[in-house]
């Protein structure tokens, strides 16, 4: 299981042949199975050391998948390998009841759920961040919101709340994508943000404004002084 006691780099990738290069520098992998090819087999013939994040993200939240019945499937069926530590989950499929048969798998299998909402038009207020955050704390082991900075500081607010929730002693994930964002992926996890995200190959982002694997990792253990 990925506890995300403490923070966790995750190399994210849609390719798991990825995993040895990643293992210098990441805590584990988050697998796109909505960008991957043949998912199945890649998470069947799987066996690598790092263990992994699973996510299917649907179109409204900036993924690929588009048939939302087999995007659950798909995750149900992932939860059940071993070296599937977690599973990611929208929110939105969470509120609507979607989600209920992948959360449940997921504990059924030890796999901890991480909750997400991304934001890709701008900044919500700071009440609101909190309030987004809190809905994902009631369906999640951890809240995730990925918000868009448009001016460096937006990412204030998003600072203020994940210090505020991490001192409640929850597990918050956040970060402001684009490139005003970009400083946040290094400073939130000093604010108690749980989560990471980089490309193992910075041509492979899975956000905009992700640092390459490597230079988040020194980023971020040269700022929490590790
Ligand atoms: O939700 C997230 C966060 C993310 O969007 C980012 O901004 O780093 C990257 C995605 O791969 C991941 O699923």
């Amino acid at each position: 299981m990925l506890s995300f006691d403490d923070f966790t780099l995750c190399a994210a990738t849609a390719d798991l042949a990825d995993e040895p290069a990643a293992r210098a520098h990441a805590d584990a992998v988050e697998f796109r199975v909505d960008l991957a090819a043949d998912s199945d087999a890649q998470l069947r013939d799987y066996d690598g050391e790092l263990p992994l994040l699973v996510t299917n993200r649907h179109e409204g939240q900036g993924g690929e998948a588009t048939d939302d019945d087999a995007r659950l499937d798909a995750l149900k069926t992932a939860v059940t390998h071993d070296a599937v530590g977690a599973v990611d989950l929208e929110l939105d499929t969470c509120l609507d009841g979607r989600g209920e048969g992948v959360r449940t798998a997921a504990h059924e299998h030890g796999a901890s759920v991480v909750v997400s909402a991304h934001d890709f038009d701008g900044t919500p207020l700071r009440q609101d961040i909190r309030g987004i955050l809190g809905n994902a704390l009631e369906y999640g082991d951890v809240a995730k919101l990925a918000v868009t900075a448009i001016e460096r500081t937006d990412v204030l607010d998003l600072i203020t709340v994940t210090h505020e929730y991490d001192v409640e002693g929850e597990r918050i994930a956040t970060m402001a994508m684009g490139e005003a964002g970009r400083h946040s992926r290094a400073v939130l996890p000093v604010y108690g943000s749980r989560i990471g995200y980089a490309p193992v190959d910075p041509a492979e982002a899975t956000a905009p404004g992700q640092y390459d694997l490597a230079t988040l990792r020194q980023l971020v253990d040269d700022l929490r002084g590790e």
